[in-house]
């Protein structure tokens, strides 16, 4: 296949976002915001010109969905109205492959802030654990904002947000008793989010914090929730 021009930045972001998802949260000054029942959410406090860009990492346990099933909805367009509360509108601009795709996405505006858009590509695969060959695979989404000549930014109504996302997911099974098929409730997915969004544009300090300390645990809670529903009465993809 001929390779397409964003090839080598994917790669390339596409590793280093699964190398830093897997950095625990022991070090690099990581304060805990928020919490609920399994899921751990993490931010750092930084700055870039005078602009919030904190880094987040959150880490989940969900029951019942395979890593490969919570990346496939993460990923797909089809599914993301159902679970992302935050999105005015989305269009698929560019196909790039059947595992990447380059998104234009439209927020609800927060108010003070002006409303901002969103072009990324996005991309998933399945990566196997070179550290522990017999430990499930692994399966990840990255999301890092592009270019694209016929989306420039701030022409319109919307700021141009500068994001890089990551879903990072592992599947472990805990057998059933004698040789029986695997169930949905033997099966649980650990979940690593890490995001930065450069807000592009002016944007209070304290408004922006206060966004994300709302949005960031609902947005993981509604997602999560999402996957276990859609996935619940159908067959398992491992
Ligand atoms: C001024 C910044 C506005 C703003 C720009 C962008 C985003 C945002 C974009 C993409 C992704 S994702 O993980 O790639 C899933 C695909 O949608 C998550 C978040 C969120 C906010 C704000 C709306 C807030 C928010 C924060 C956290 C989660 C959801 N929404």
């Amino acid at each position: 296949a001929i390779e397409h021009r964003l090839w080598p930045e994917i790669e390339k972001i596409t590793m280093e976002q699964l190398h830093y998802a897997r950095l625990g949260v022991g070090a690099g000054g990581w304060q805990l915001f928020a919490e609920d029942g399994d899921m751990r959410m993490y931010r750092r406090e930084e700055e870039a010109d005078g602009l919030v860009v904190d880094p987040l990492k959150a880490c989940h346990v969900v029951k019942g969905v395979t890593g490969h099933e919570v990346c496939e909805i993460f990923f797909s367009p089809e599914y993301r109205t159902g679970w992302e509360a935050t999105l005015e509108d989305m269009t698929v601009v560019e196909k790039v492959s059947k595992d990447t795709l380059i998104f234009l996405q439209t927020h609800k505006r927060i108010w003070p802030a002006s409303q901002r858009d969103a072009l990324f590509w996005s991309h998933m695969r399945r990566v196997s654990d070179d550290q522990d060959p017999d430990a499930h695979d692994l399966w990840i989404v990255c999301n890092h904002s592009t270019e694209h000549p016929d989306y420039p930014p701030n022409t319109g109504k919307c700021v141009r947000v500068y994001l890089t996302v990551c879903l990072v997911c592992q599947t472990f099974i805990d057998p059933p008793k004698d040789e029986d098929e695997i169930k949905r409730e033997n099966i649980t997915c650990k979940i690593t989010y890490c995001s930065v969004v450069n807000p592009g544009g002016w944007a209070p300090a304290s408004v922006l914090r206060a966004v994300y300390k709302r949005e960031y645990p609902k947005f993981l809670k509604r997602f999560t929730s999402f996957c276990i529903d859609q996935c619940k009465d159908k067959p398992i993809t491992f």
